[in-house]
């Protein structure tokens, strides 16, 4: 890895702490870190190098999955960083940190190879990218890279006019869009997945796949972000970013050598195929929801309304499932269905893939007694590939159940999403960040449904705290002749607090 500087915007901020210092510690224990390495921590906060240093000391006994054991090891790593008062609209604040940057590099033998991170609220990444190219800071002679962090806008309009605004400073391949999604390990083995195995990509289409399911379930409610979420509802905070990711690592067929550009090539044919939905229909294929008091893990708990900090008649959407298609060779007439919410039942990201029933279109239900074959992702918290058959005991009745096949479980130490990522952009490596185009045809995909919200076109439904959100999520499988499935091997009765039995119950496939 090339010897750098990774200038951090917003190193007093609570991301920096829990997720990036952890993230480069972890690499610098793996050998990962070039051995010529420099942070240049900004803040408003008028801290010195060793108050900085002391922060990021304590952030890794606190956040690291890694807790640092070996004091001469630490030392190092904390040799790294140097700290400079920066605000962020203050012109001459850049010349003063051009000058720091340009003496570590002298000082430390360093290349001007340099990693612009924004950890910072979104409403800075144009001032800072200016200020980057008028101050010089990006004329240097290596590379240049931004790291950003999320929202890229919250709509097609704001998204455009920030990437044209990041465009005079940054060329597309300088800019990695972070989706921390991308990063989790799971979701990283998903082309692997394809690639090693002739079985999976055999059966990666239409002939054999009935629907797919993506869900991210979280059980926390706004905790102290109420300002910043009912603003942004379940569609901007996590559908138009993770889950439309997640639909196109799961949609992508990918070839043998597949290169970032290629990835990211498919995942753009993806999105360019996926049917657009109409202002008018978006109640037919989503629906929006909140939450209302309930019980979660035994607690009780309080409605959205009623959360600190949530005007009591907020019309804000906590949980949304849809029903997407894409229209090409591979997916043509295959639902994909996507739902996410807080306060719901349980933690868990995961994709299930359910496969056509062949047998059952040959023998009557009450017969067969089978259920279909599923492919289990669980990308969060826990992490598994699992495939789930079909058997029968020899010498019992003519009844199946159900075997899980485990096809990959990952160590408990795999590296944490932002290590991956960050490690990534150090060498380079844009394949899990998004591409603007990506970014452009997931904000076009939504937008018509942030008008049905907007002019009150699609109903807010309301779900128990503690359950798998409402009815009419259910009701939008139902209608094609499908089900969610949640963990497999939870018994039918665990499935929900509110509404218990049905989602188990056997249904007819078309
Ligand atoms: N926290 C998280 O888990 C996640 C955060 N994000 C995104 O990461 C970004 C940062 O979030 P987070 O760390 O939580 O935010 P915080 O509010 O904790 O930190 C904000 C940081 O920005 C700095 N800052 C704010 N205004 C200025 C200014 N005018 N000049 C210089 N520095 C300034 C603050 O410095 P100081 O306090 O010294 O003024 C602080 O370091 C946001 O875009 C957020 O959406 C994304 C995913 C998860
Ligand atoms: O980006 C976000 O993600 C988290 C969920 O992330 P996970 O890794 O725990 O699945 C979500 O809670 C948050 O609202 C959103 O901004």
């Amino acid at each position: 890895m090339e010897p750098c500087t990774f200038i951090l915007f917003g190193a007093t901020g609570d991301l920096a702490k829990r997720k990036i210092y952890p993230a480069l510690y972890n690499l610098f224990v793996r050998g990962m870190l070039p051995r010529n390495f420099s942070v240049v921590g900004l803040g408003r906060r008028e801290w010195t190098a060793d108050v900085y240093q002391a922060a990021v000391e304590r952030s890794l006994y606190q956040f690291s999955r890694r807790k640092p054991d070996d004091a001469e090891q630490l030392n190092r790593f904390l040799q790294f960083f140097a700290y400079r008062v920066l605000d962020i609209g203050r012109e001459e604040d850049y010349r003063s940190l051009l000058a720091l940057v340009e003496a570590r590099e002298r000082t430390l033998a360093l290349p001007q190879n340099r990693l612009y991170y924004l950890s910072v609220g979104p409403e800075y990444f144009e001032t800072i990218a200016d200020r980057i190219r008028s101050s010089g800071l990006g004329a240097a002679d290596g590379w240049k890279r931004l790291v950003i962090e999320k929202p890229f806008g919250r709509d097609l309009h704001s998204a455009r006019a920030l990437n044209r605004r990041l465009a005079e400073s940054f060329a597309e391949e300088e800019i990695f869009r972070i989706d921390h999604y991308l990063g989790k390990p799971v979701v990283q083995r998903l082309e692997s997945l394809q690639q090693a195995n002739p079985i999976i990509q055999a059966l990666w289409t239409n002939r054999y796949i009935a629907n797919v399911q993506i869900t991210a379930s979280e059980t926390v409610g706004v905790e102290e972000r109420a300002g910043y979420y009912d603003h942004v509802g379940a569609l901007r905070d996590m559908f138009q970013n993770h889950l439309l990711q997640l639909l196109m690592m799961t949609a992508i067929r990918l070839p043998y050598d597949s290169s970032s550009e290629k990835v990211r090539f498919q995942k753009k044919q993806v999105m360019e195929a996926l049917e657009p939905v109409h202002q008018e229909n978006v109640g037919v294929h989503l629906v929006r929801a909140q939450y209302a008091e309930g019980s979660v893990g035994g607690q009780p708990v309080v409605g959205y309304a009623s959360e600190p900090g949530i005007p009591p008649a907020s019309a804000n959407e906590t949980f949304v499932a849809a029903r997407l298609r894409i229209d090409n060779g591979d997916w043509r007439g295959i639902p994909f269905y996507i739902r996410t919410g807080k306060r719901m039942k349980k933690k868990s990201t995961r994709i299930v893939v359910e496969f056509r029933e062949p047998l059952k279109q040959a023998r009557p239900e009450d017969e067969y007694g089978a259920l279909p074959n599923l492919l289990v992702i669980e990308i969060g918290p826990e992490e598994s590939i699992s495939l789930r058959l079909n058997t029968k005991e020899p010498g019992t009745p003519e009844t199946f159940k159900p075997i899980r096949i485990d096809l990959h479980l990952t160590p408990p130490t795999s590296p944490e999403a932002y290590e991956n990522l960050i490690g990534d952009a150090l060498r380079g490596d844009a394949a899990f960040f998004a591409h603007w185009d990506e970014v452009e045809l997931s904000w076009q995909w939504v937008q018509p449904v942030l008008d049905a919200f907007a002019n009150d076109r699609v109903p807010l439904r309301s779900y128990a705290a503690g359950t798998y959100g409402p009815a009419e999520s259910d009701a939008l499988l139902a209608e094609d002749g499908y089900r969610w499935w949640f963990d497999d091997d939870e018994p039918p009765s665990s499935q929900s607090e509110s509404t218990e039995g049905d989602h188990y119950a056997r249904h007819a496939h078309p």
